[in-house]
């Protein structure tokens, strides 16, 4: 946990790191992590780069992913969750929050909060979850408009473009979109919502040389597959976005049916993360211990130690 406590600080921007984990061989793996909380445990689980979803930033406050959460919404999710883990963090930016100069502020405020990547993606507001129906799609040049915007206004970020088009437009209009959004500026390409194990394949054959995104989102049209699977398909990333929140809602669904039936939490213990775990896992003794050192430096030459003692807090 390198801020405030840790010496670790990572140097390098946030998109130069990204890079270089995509440059090495294999699949990168981007488990979603909605929260500072999320990041620490994922990173301890040993992930070295982290999603974040906008279908669970909204759904965290209490809204569906219907492109209705803002830019300073994001931004504060962006924030614990770089400042938590310092790892690079890929963030949805659903379509920019708006034209071409919303795409711009986005990519800027993004990148000021400690975002590593982005996606941006060619649908309509109200935009929807890709697994979903009746998506509408923006005209291809407006999207590659966005693009070229993002990439104008990006210092390091990554910027991956998002097509919706496979089922309304099928392969081939899919990966028109793509090789546009590709000459507009895109780093890499995010198909959205493929059904099966060939079209994954076929969308990989027809864009040779291309960093490809898989998302391996449940309940959605995409059956399962693993990382190597999608790596073998050739895939250079891939997402679990919205699974960690779907499992600690489930959990927190129960806890609150448990405290209703049984007059209090008494029989949910077991399946709590106990107080010594949360403590290890934000590293609560390390930040007192820091502060603790901090209040012994600062005693005055000569200052009788309990005096300096309140003087320093
Ligand atoms: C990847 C995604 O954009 C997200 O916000 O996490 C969603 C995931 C989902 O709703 O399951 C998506 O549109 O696929
Ligand atoms: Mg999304």
């Amino acid at each position: 946990m390198p801020y405030v406590i840790g010496e670790d600080l990572p140097e390098a921007p946030a998109g130069a790191r990204f890079r270089a984990l995509l440059d090495r061989p294999g699949i990168l793996r981007l488990p979603g992590a909605h929260t500072g909380m999320a990041a620490l445990l994922a990173k301890g689980a040993g992930f070295e780069a982290l999603y974040m979803s906008g279908a669970a930033m909204s759904a965290n406050m209490g809204l569906p992913d219907l492109g209705m959460i803002t830019v300073d919404d994001v931004c504060w999710y962006i924030r614990q969750v770089a400042r938590a883990s310092a790892l690079p963090v890929l963030v949805d930016g659903d379509t920019g929050y708006g034209e071409a100069l919303n795409v711009m502020h986005m990519v800027r405020a993004f990148e000021e909060a400690g975002a590593a990547a982005v996606h941006l993606e060619d649908q309509l507001l109200p935009k929807k979850c890709g697994h979903l129906n009746d998506k509408k799609l923006a005209d291809p040049h407006d999207m590659a408009a966005k693009v070229a915007a993002a990439r104008k206004a990006r210092r390091h970020l990554y910027l991956i473009a998002r097509t919706d088009a496979a089922a309304s437009e099928g392969m081939d209009g899919a990966v028109a979109r793509a090789k546009l959004y590709i000459e507009a500026g895109a780093d890499a390409i995010f198909p959205e919502a493929l059904v099966t194990a060939e079209m994954f394949r076929e969308f990989a054959r027809r864009m040779p040389g291309v960093k490809l995104l898989a998302n391996m989102t449940e309940f959605g049209r995409t059956p399962f597959f693993t990382d190597r699977e999608f790596e073998e398909m050739g895939y250079a990333m891939v997402i679990w976005p919205v699974s960690a929140l779907r499992v600690a809602n489930k959990a927190m669904e129960e806890l609150y049916a448990a405290i209703g039936r049984d007059g209090g939490t008494h029989r949910m213990v077991d399946r709590m993360q106990t107080r010594a775990e949360l403590y290890e896992t934000i590293r609560y003794h390390e930040y007192e211990a820091l502060d603790a050192s901090l209040v012994r430096t600062v005693i005055p030459e000569g200052m009788p130690q309990r005096e300096a003692e309140g003087a320093g807090r």
